[in-house]
């Protein structure tokens, strides 16, 4: 196994006029292909601390370190390389670009990133939308597809550069039962092939079928448990 994230010691405040401590002394590391859920009740600091993991929060006290590189301290145009780099979002609402096509959306990070001639990052596209079952609804604009179908394509774009990460705030809260299990099912199948996700969820059973548990609570971590059925 090898360490992928290393969080130590975070703390964060918001002064709003008084000091609000969000985050006291959060520690914890993520191993390559672990698929690790953060729960813990509304306002517990779940998405302040995903928040913070994903780079576009830098005021903190504290060290992050993935991929064997420092995060603390970097400039914003280092952060923002990186991200692109090692990073995929997938969110509670899946932000797609209505009127593009399924295919062009899961392109779009890709052609940021600039690492691939554009043809070969619609051909990594394709493989991606293959892979989480959306092959055939690559050329359909997005607002012409359901919910789920959505919520997997931004699946796949967050796939399109291989992050080191994957990283999902309610990934699966704006869907029903039979999409949340689809997700969850990508998800695990991703994870069981290398590839490492944390996912902040309300929802038990979906954090239930991760393979370790952290629980918040007032800002600090109170459970970091594995889970057994698989
Ligand atoms: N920009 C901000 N300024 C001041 N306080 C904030 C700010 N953002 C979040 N907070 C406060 O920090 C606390 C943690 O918020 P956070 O969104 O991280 O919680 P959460 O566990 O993700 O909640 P939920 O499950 O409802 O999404 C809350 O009390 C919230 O009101």
């Amino acid at each position: 196994m090898s360490t992928v994230l290393s969080a130590q010691h975070l703390n964060k405040a918001f002064y709003d006029p008084e000091k609000f401590q969000v985050l006291t002394d959060v520690t914890f590391d993520v191993q390559k292909g672990e698929f690790l859920s953060i729960v813990g009740k509304s306002g517990c600091g779940k998405s302040t601390l995903l928040y913070l993991l994903s780079t576009m929060d830098t005021d903190y006290e504290g060290k992050i370190e993935m991929a064997d590189t420092k995060l603390t301290g970097r400039s914003q145009d280092y952060l923002a390389h990186f991200r692109n780099e090692h990073l995929g979002f997938v969110f509670q609402f899946h932000f797609l670009l209505p009127e593009f096509s399924a295919l062009q959306n899961v392109m779009l990070p890709g052609l940021k990133l600039g690492k691939y001639p554009e043809k070969e990052v619609e051909e990594r596209a394709m493989e991606k939308l293959r892979l989480i079952g959306m092959a055939d609804f690559a050329r359909k604009p997005a607002n012409k597809l359901s919910g789920g179908q959505q919520q997997r394509v931004a699946i796949a774009r967050a796939l399109i550069n291989d992050p080191t990460i994957i990283m999902g705030d309610e990934p699966t809260g704006n869907l029903d039962r039979a999409n949340t299990e689809n997700v969850f099912t990508i998800f695990h199948d991703l994870a069981s092939k290398g590839q490492t996700i944390i996912a902040v969820t309300h929802d038990p059973d979906f954090a239930a079928g991760t393979n370790r548990t952290i629980e918040m609570s007032d800002g600090m971590i109170i459970g970091n448990h594995e889970n057994k059925v698989q």
